[in-house]
């Protein structure tokens, strides 16, 4: 059995008011780095909150490590590591204060799992006597996964763990998660951070409560339906509104500088063409379009309005 299982889960709040989870299933496989990628709002702290048994589901059930989240819960925090989104540490403990007091919650020591949070503390040890309070973000993080693996964790649920942390230390972050996998710990992680959906073996796009689809990054982007277009020109808010009131034009979205489009029929390859000629004919200067391949976010979006009709 896959060490994470989510059999078809509905999360509602308010008396079924407030939609969190709509029937999500998924699994997990052993040593596997899965990434629950979605906006805020979309659902991903309430199924991180029902894995780690911290909330009971409205409707099916999930278990980890073969255990079930509702009535095997003292066994299952046990044996798993969580790092929630908001900061999880003590703010008036020390680093060391903050590592011993989670170790001796687990009934270990700082000493007895060391080689597993060396790399990681090493670049806070430094910082040992400091309160968590005053760390930056990124030693924050640092110390919260630390303390998340003191007990040496068979899973690690990271909630958000890079969220408003600055980028090096995001990317510090990622390459701690590859070690770490490396050492066979099955990993789930959420982001809101369309990138970070890459460093990941497989992830779900959630939206709404619902997932959109579940596969590797590179299967999402290759099953991207239609050709895709950027396009620019010097006025981009114009251009967009533009656009936007096309008939032809399928989808339409800000990426930057550029906006990203897709054609209702792709039959025609000269159509781009002829929007060129159409645009500039209207005023637009420095007007560019090209074909582009498909990131994550674009699937993302296409997934979206396709399930949703925006
Ligand atoms: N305790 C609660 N009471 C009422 N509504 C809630 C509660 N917790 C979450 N929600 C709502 O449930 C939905 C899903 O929230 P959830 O926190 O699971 O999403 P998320 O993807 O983790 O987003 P965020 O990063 O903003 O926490 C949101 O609409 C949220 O406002």
């Amino acid at each position: 059995m896959n060490p994470v299982v989510l059999d078809h889960i509905t999360k509602t709040y308010e008396n079924g008011k407030v939609l969190a989870a709509s029937d999500v299933s998924f699994e997990v496989a052993s040593g596997e780095l899965f990434g629950l990628i979605g906006p805020d709002g979309a659902g991903k702290t309430s199924l991180f909150r029902i894995l780690t048994t911290l909330l009971l589901p409205d409707k099916g059930n999930a278990s980890v490590l073969g255990l079930d989240c509702n009535k095997d819960f003292e066994e299952i925090r046990r044996r798993i590591g969580y790092m929630p989104g908001r900061f999880s540490l003590y703010q008036d403990l020390t680093v060391k204060e903050n590592l011993d007091f989670f170790a001796t919650l687990f009934g270990s020591t700082l000493e007895e799992n060391y080689s597993l949070i060396k790399d990681i503390y090493e670049q806070i040890k430094p910082f040992n006597n400091r309160r968590a309070g005053k760390l930056s973000g990124g030693m924050k993080q640092k110390l919260a996964l630390c303390c998340a693996l003191i007990h040496k964790p068979e899973v690690l649920f990271l909630d958000e763990p890079t969220t408003g942390v600055d980028v090096v230390s995001r990317k510090e972050f990622w390459d701690m998660l590859k070690t770490l996998k490396q050492q066979g710990i099955t990993i789930v992680v959420s982001t809101p951070y369309m990138d970070e959906a890459m460093l990941c073996e497989r992830i779900a796009l959630i939206q709404t409560g619902k997932i959109l689809t579940i596969d590797t990054p590179g299967k999402i982007i290759a099953a991207f339906p239609v050709p895709l277009y950027a396009v620019k020109a010097k006025d981009t808010y114009r251009l967009l509104t533009e656009l936007r009131k096309r008939s032809e034009i399928a989808s339409c979205f800000a990426f930057g500088d550029y906006v990203h489009i897709t054609l209702k029929d792709n039959s025609n390859e000269s159509q781009t063409d002829q929007l060129k000629q159409e645009l500039i004919q209207a005023g637009h200067e420095q007007f560019e379009i090209k074909r582009i391949e498909p990131t994550i976010e674009d699937s993302f979006i296409q997934l979206m309005s396709q399930t949703y009709g925006r």
